[in-house]
């Protein structure tokens, strides 16, 4: 056995490594990108809308400017920002080769947090509406995880996908109707454990991360105008309280590193205060 420090304790250090923070602009990317960005990694940040993703982007590296110097002798890596659908296989087949090519290196890191949540009544909920969610948080996780993967193969480098579930593929939530939403999900979380079956020889390891309910611009949308909706919410939850974006970065980290989770594939890490036990 092989005791030397580096070969037991894990490095969740992305040195090297390019990450594609898809949802770049949203409330659980703000917090993640700057993790990367803090344990070295490059950062593409993609989201739709190209003006808000430049401005996330001129933030983070503002604030890895200003809060990385000297905290580590590897130098800021660098972030850019790209407009890009998920839901549309053409734009992410375009964007992620661009970002290689800025990069002028192969994405070995992929965090698929782009998605979104509407709320219907199953028996009204508009076929148009139906078909656009699937498309985005269903079909668009495959997009990006073939996208990703293709020149990763070609290239015969190994690689992580972390794609964002939510307890939602695996309970009801109640009180707010949302069966396309609760779908996508469950479809995400076994996509993951096809990808991770197909791709393991590739060396390419591919995850589910499933929060509960934490406080973003997604949440916020439900519960605004809905007084109740956070208390009924927050009494579900073992711990009583809804999470915050930063809980949610061990587990990225985790994910990401390739010696701490060396031998984690086709996993749903669930993260959600307890929800799931009751
Ligand atoms: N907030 C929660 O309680 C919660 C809980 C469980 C899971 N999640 C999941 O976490 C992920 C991140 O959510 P968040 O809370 O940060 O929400 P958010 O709304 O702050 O961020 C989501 C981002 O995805 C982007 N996006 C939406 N559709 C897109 C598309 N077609 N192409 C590219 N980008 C698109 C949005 O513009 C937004 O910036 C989502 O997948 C969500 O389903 C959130
Ligand atoms: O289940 C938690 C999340 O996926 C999400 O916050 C919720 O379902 C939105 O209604």
């Amino acid at each position: 056995m092989d005791y030397s420090y580096d070969n037991v304790v894990p490095s969740f250090r992305l040195d090297g490594r390019l990450a594609i923070l898809t949802g770049g602009s949203g409330g659980l990317a703000a917090v993640v990108s700057r993790a990367l960005l803090a344990q070295g990694a490059q950062i593409a940040l993609l989201d739709m809308n190209l003006e808000r993703t430049k401005a996330a982007a001129k933030e983070l590296e503002t604030w890895g400017q200003e809060s990385l110097k000297g905290a580590h002798e590897s130098p800021v890596g660098a972030v850019s920002a790209w407009s890009c659908n998920i839901g549309d296989f053409e734009q992410v087949e375009e964007c992620f080769k661009n970002i290689n090519e800025h990069h002028d290196m192969v994405a070995d890191l992929l965090i698929n947090t782009a998605g979104y949540c509407e709320n219907f009544p199953a028996e009204e909920y508009p076929s148009a509406n139906a078909e656009g969610i699937l498309k985005v948080n269903g079909l668009g996780a495959f997009y990006v995880s073939q996208a990703f993967a293709r020149p990763l193969i070609s290239s015969n480098k190994k690689g992580s996908i972390i794609l964002v579930g939510s307890m939602s593929g695996t309970i009801v939530n109640d009180p707010q109707p949302q069966c396309m939403y609760n779908m996508s999900k469950a479809g995400v979380i076994h996509l993951t454990r096809s990808l991770a079956c197909e791709w393991a020889k590739f060396n390419i390891r591919v995850n589910t991360l499933s929060p509960g309910y934490i406080l973003t611009p997604l949440t916020r949308n439900v519960i605004s105008g809905h007084s109740d909706m956070k208390e009924a919410w927050e009494s579900k939850v073992p711990m009583k309280r809804m999470a915050e974006p930063k809980e949610f970065v061990g587990s990225i980290l985790y994910l990401a590193s390739e010696s701490a989770s060396s031998y984690t594939t086709g996993h749903n890490l669930v993260v959600d205060g307890g929800y799931e036990c009751w």
